[in-house]
């Protein structure tokens, strides 16, 4: 690969080791923008560690990250965050006892200065904003709802908000839809492929019929190793991939 590419996330050579095991093995990725990317593959395959090299929590001992054509291997969490990437963890960390309007402001970007926090008001523009994430989480008519009493899909979505609105470019979710009923899952499905234009998203799943309904793309990861990349079709039909994962 040439140093600039198009891609909005370009992982190459990638490996980190734990004590000389191999988490994640020599592991290539690509995703472009306006595509949702699928990781699926056994317990232990090395995934969520995947989402740790990628958003900071975890230091490659190899390899590179490119996002955006920046080098993320050697930010922090927080440059990382602040370079527009995003991550959704599988336990909601919204503030129950804020209502859904209030959660999604303090998630608006303030500026990066301490005076742009001090001058950040309630204004026309950040309301605007929180009324157009609201309608896209499906939570317009719950703005003054204090979240702690939405439903657990209800807060998963918020969280998402609470992400979308600072606009990242890539976008990260650990099993977005564990728990959720079967109705909110279908609208989670909508949520993802509408949130997948403009940006790229990068999901772990398991449920294979919510990972037929919303993947672009699918990895399958086995040992910290890539063992099939394709769209879904593709990589149900590998031999591989149901004698390692699917067939169970
Ligand atoms: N910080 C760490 N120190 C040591 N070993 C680790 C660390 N993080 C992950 N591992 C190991 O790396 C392997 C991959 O774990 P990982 O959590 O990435 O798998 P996963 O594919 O996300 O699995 P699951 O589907 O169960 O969530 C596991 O064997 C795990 O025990």
């Amino acid at each position: 690969m040439s140093a600039n590419s198009d891609f909005t996330l370009a992982i190459e050579d990638l490996t980190v080791s734990f004590d000389g095991f191999k988490a994640v093995d020599s592991l290539n990725l690509y995703i472009d923008k306006n595509e949702l990317h699928v990781v699926i593959g056994p317990n232990g395959a090395g995934k969520t560690t995947v989402l740790d090299l990628i958003c900071g929590k975890t230091k490659a001992t190899s390899g590179s990250i490119k996002f955006l054509n920046k080098e993320l291997t050697d930010l922090s969490e927080h440059d990382i965050v602040r370079a527009g990437v995003g991550r959704k963890f599988q336990t909601p960390s919204i503030y129950e006892n804020l209502t859904v309007m209030e959660n999604l402001e303090v998630s608006y970007p303030k500026g990066r200065s301490v005076l742009g926090a001090l001058m950040f008001k309630r204004s026309e523009q950040v309301m605007a904003k929180i009324n157009e994430i609201a309608k896209e989480i499906m939570l317009e008519d719950e703005l003054d709802t204090e979240a702690g009493l939405l439903s657990h899909g209800q807060k998963q979505w918020l969280e998402i908000g609470m992400l979308l609105i600072q606009n990242p470019q890539l976008l990260m979710l650990d099993e977005p839809v564990a728990g959720m009923s079967v109705k909110e899952r279908e609208q989670t499905a909508e949520l993802l492929n509408k949130i997948s234009s403009g940006r790229s998203v990068l999901v772990i799943e398991h449920d294979m019929e919510f990972v037929e309904q919303i993947a672009h793309k699918v990895t399958v990861l086995h040992q910290g190793k890539i063992l099939a990349m394709g769209d879904m079709a593709s990589v149900q039909s590998d031999p591989k991939v149901v004698e390692v994962y699917l067939g169970h």
